[in-house]
């Protein structure tokens, strides 16, 4: 696993690596530079904690004016299964309407959280709304009307963690994305 040898024994398997990771935030990057088709300014929106450090790598890959926010949204605590009742905890800063949003997420898993968060935004009347996510599992979807716009990886029906993403706010700074081990959860 080379870097990060402090949780190599919490980890089952290593399912995307960070070459994997680079290569296809690059192409995401080319991707996204190439739908937009006039010279607004983009606000990317990172949805706090888990999109962190992909909102920091895709928007160097973004050949267009950008715009950074945040907001913190929170259903899981420290579970492995979604609450279901999705809470704002901290509201984004920028004024939309009229303007490009991209939504950074990390993962798209049941969809309640970017469901919750894209109803609240659409009210705000921006000019228009994509999703970009790192990891997408479909199977897991309950809001089946969820979809990202760009999406880097579709993963199975597997607890992951690292890039970002946590149990238990564990395991982010993983420079990989790995499967938990089931005995450190259940
Ligand atoms: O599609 P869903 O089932 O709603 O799951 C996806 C959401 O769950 C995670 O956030 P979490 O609430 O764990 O907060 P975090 O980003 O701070 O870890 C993840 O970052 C997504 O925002
Ligand atoms: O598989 C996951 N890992 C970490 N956080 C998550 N939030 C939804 N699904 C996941």
């Amino acid at each position: 696993m080379g870097k990060n040898n402090v949780f190599t024994n919490d980890i089952k398997e290593v399912i995307i690596n960070e070459e994997e990771i680079k290569q296809r935030i690059e192409e995401l990057g080319k991707e996204i530079t190439n739908i937009y088709n006039d010279d607004d300014d983009i606000v990317m929106l990172c949805i706090l904690r888990g999109a962190i450090l992909f909102m920091a790598d895709l928007a160097r890959e973004i050949d267009l004016p950008v715009v950074f926010d945040f907001m913190d949204v929170s259903s899981y605590g420290a579970s492995t299964e979604s609450s279901g009742v999705v809470r704002i905890i901290k509201d984004m800063e920028e004024n939309i309407e009229g303007r490009h949003l991209l939504i950074v997420e990390d993962i798209i898993d049941t969809g309640r959280t970017l469901k919750h968060v894209i109803d609240m935004l659409q009210t705000r009347n921006p000019k228009s709304i994509k999703v970009v996510t790192l990891l997408d599992k479909p199977e897991r979807r309950v809001k089946k009307e969820i979809d990202a716009d760009f999406n880097g990886f579709e993963i199975p029906d597997e607890f992951v963690v690292g890039y970002g993403l946590d149990f238990a706010e564990k395991y982010r700074n993983l420079s990989f994305i790995g499967v938990l081990k089931e005995k450190l959860y259940i």
